[in-house]
């Protein structure tokens, strides 16, 4: 079997590309592929990672295990955070062909409309609902609502709801989300009230493989075949190469990018760009270019002796992610993905029903099944849902209505907490109780003008006081599950839960608990310049020619969703921006 068609540094250097992309992760791969589609230009992918497609990267359950030696993961930890009492969070992200769309939990979510809705009436022109709705369908192939209004079906980017609920735990939270008030609504469906439960669709392909975007856009048939696309993996680019367009402007334009072996810093390479060059390296790599390439805020360029070419205060100023707080049960470990560690022959069993029954079982599936997706407006102070709901607030296209809680259900420990007994004697549920919409965020700044050092990353968790509020109410809604679910008999003990349900108790526990949900974000965002924007709405950089941002780093606020579909949205409104110019 012939191996990936990478080049080598020494093949693609001194060259010239039309295009070149920097970070081959989940949106870097579908620019690449859209941008070379029709044999015109010159492309040049250029990712940090290896290529990995082992047979493990492939399976759902187990290419998501993060925290395997094999996992393409880089993780580190952010700065002390002071909302946590001075607690820093493990930041982690995919480092390989595909980026985090290799090890991510694979549930795919567009998010409301109304989410985009606000974009288009907060100034994004182009970015509204009825603009981004064709986008998500272009890329996806949607295997189980196929010819719904709004879903792809020819899209190489293939995503299903698996229905078989495994975790009987999961199954009574559902059943008691319902008995609450709370009904089924069907995942990513734009007209689904804001209110609701649903079974997640997820990023896994008919085989029932993970279905990342290295496999649906950049296979290795497409590679070899087309002349004009060359991928090259293990190189990181170190800077930008920026030059004033003429001697006499302070117009900049971007020419070419410098880069090194990723293992070797001794020799460095060069190669031009000759139309532009999109940054796709995620919301924490591209920033961390930018800044080493001279373009962000002056003041702490000049700390640390960088050359100032874009004073762009915007730039690594506003990073967001969603603030999650787990409340942890010991449950049955038949009723856990502990299992697979603690029951040997479940595992093997597992495993062989994956491999002989068309992926059938615990390995064909993504860890979190089923969520709560909710606006906290409509629970009362108890986290019941509110007697009196006008239909207007359910409606999902409204930009006030955008959800801003959800509360997941994970039959697995997913903190790095070690608990005596789990994954032997028992097992993990948990409720992942997560704010959607934080007012919370921090910032991205270097730690020294060396491109491999990780970047100062000051995720600004819980530092605005206003998040307490939407959390309170995802945690008592969390507990009301839990009283339901031993009022039906079942075994649920506490493993880490609030003590009481006192907003002191409530807001301590959460400062305590309180992870990351890897959902970085807003970096570089869509804006004015003078609103610390970074990019204008058609994702060129603010007074640098020639320079796109396509990733995580744009939305002008985290999305009220799991990151990929909106991201991979990104990258292909970029190709349609890119190749309507021509
Ligand atoms: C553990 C985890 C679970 C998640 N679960 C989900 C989920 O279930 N569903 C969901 O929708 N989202 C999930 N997310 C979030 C989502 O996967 C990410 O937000 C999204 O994939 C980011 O895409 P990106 O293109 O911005 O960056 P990435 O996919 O991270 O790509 C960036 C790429 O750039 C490369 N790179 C960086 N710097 C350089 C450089 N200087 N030179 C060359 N290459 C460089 C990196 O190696 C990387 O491959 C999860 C994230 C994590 C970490």
């Amino acid at each position: 079997m012939c191996s990936y068609p990478s080049k080598s540094l020494n093949s693609i250097a001194s060259k010239s590309y039309d295009y070149i992309i920097v970070g081959g992760g989940t949106a870097g791969c579908v620019l690449a592929d859209r941008l070379s589609t029709h044999g015109v230009n010159s492309v040049l992918l250029i990712e940090r990672g290896p290529v990995v497609d082992s047979w493990a990267s492939r399976v759902p359950l187990i290419s998501s295990n993060f925290q395997d030696a094999k996992s393409p993961a880089y993780t580190f930890n952010s700065v002390p955070l002071p909302g946590l009492g001075g607690r820093s969070l493990a930041l982690v992200g995919g480092k390989a062909l595909g980026g985090t769309s290799k090890l991510n939990g694979l549930i795919y979510s567009r998010s409301v409309p109304g989410e985009y809705n606000a974009w288009e009436s907060d100034g994004r022109v182009g970015w509204g609902w009825k603009h981004v709705e064709r986008v998500f369908e272009k890329s996806e192939n949607c295997l189980s609502f196929g010819g719904s209004p709004g879903r792809g079906t020819h899209g190489p980017w293939q995503n299903q709801t698996i229905e078989e609920i495994h975790f009987k735990p999961v199954q009574l939270n559902v059943d008691a989300a319902s008995s609450m008030g709370i009904p089924q609504s069907k995942s990513n469906d734009p007209d689904a009230s804001v209110l609701g439960w649903s079974l997640l669709d997820a990023t896994i392909d008919q085989q029932k493989h993970r279905c990342s975007t290295d496999t649906a856009f950049l296979p290795k048939s497409i590679v070899s075949r087309r002349k004009n696309l060359s991928v090259s993996t293990g190189a990181i680019v170190t800077s930008l190469d920026i030059e004033p367009v003429t001697a006499e402007t302070d117009i900049l334009r971007v020419v070419g990018l410098h880069l090194e072996d990723d293992s070797d810093s001794k020799k460095r390479y060069h190669v031009s760009c000759v139309k532009e060059v999109i940054l796709c390296a995620g919301a924490i790599g591209t920033s961390q270019l930018l800044l080493l390439s001279g373009v962000g805020p002056q003041e702490h360029l000049t700390t640390l002796g960088i050359p100032v070419l874009k004073h762009l205060p915007g730039v690594g100023a506003h990073l967001q992610d969603h603030i999650s707080v787990p409340i942890l049960f010991k449950v049955p470990i038949t009723d856990s993905i502990e299992l697979l560690m603690g029951k040997p022959i479940t595992a093997i069993k597992e495993f062989l029903k994956y491999l002989f029954l068309n992926g059938k079982g615990i390995l064909g599936q993504q860890v979190q099944h089923a969520n709560i997706i909710l606006r906290s407006n409509l629970l009362d102070d108890h986290g019941q849902v509110r007697k009196h709901i006008d239909r207007s607030e359910l409606d999902s296209h409204l930009a006030h209505n955008i959800p801003d809680i959800e509360v997941m259900f994970l039959p697995v420990n997913p903190t790095d907490r070690k608990f005596d007994g789990l994954a032997k004697a028992y097992g993990a549920f948990s409720y992942l109780c997560t704010v959607l919409k934080p007012k919370s965020f921090g910032s991205l700044r270097l730690a020294s003008s060396d491109p491999r050092q990780q970047p100062l990353c000051d995720l600004g968790t819980l530092s605005d006081p206003e998040d307490f509020l939407p959390l309170r109410k995802a945690l008592r809604l969390a507990l009301l599950l839990s009283e339901k679910l031993r009022n039906t008999g079942y075994p649920l003990q506490d493993l880490s839960v609030p003590h009481d349900q006192s907003d002191a108790i409530l807001d301590s526990f959460a400062k305590e608990n309180a992870m990351s949900t890897y959902h970085y974000s807003s970096t570089c965002r869509m804006d004015t310049e003078d609103r610390f924007g970074v990019v204008d709405d058609e994702l060129r950089v603010h007074g640098v020619a020639g320079l796109r941002i396509a990733d995580a780093s744009v939305f002008p606020q985290i999305p009220a969703c799991h990151l990929q579909a909106p991201v991979v949205m990104v990258a292909e409104r970029c190709a349609e921006f890119l190749l309507k110019s021509e």
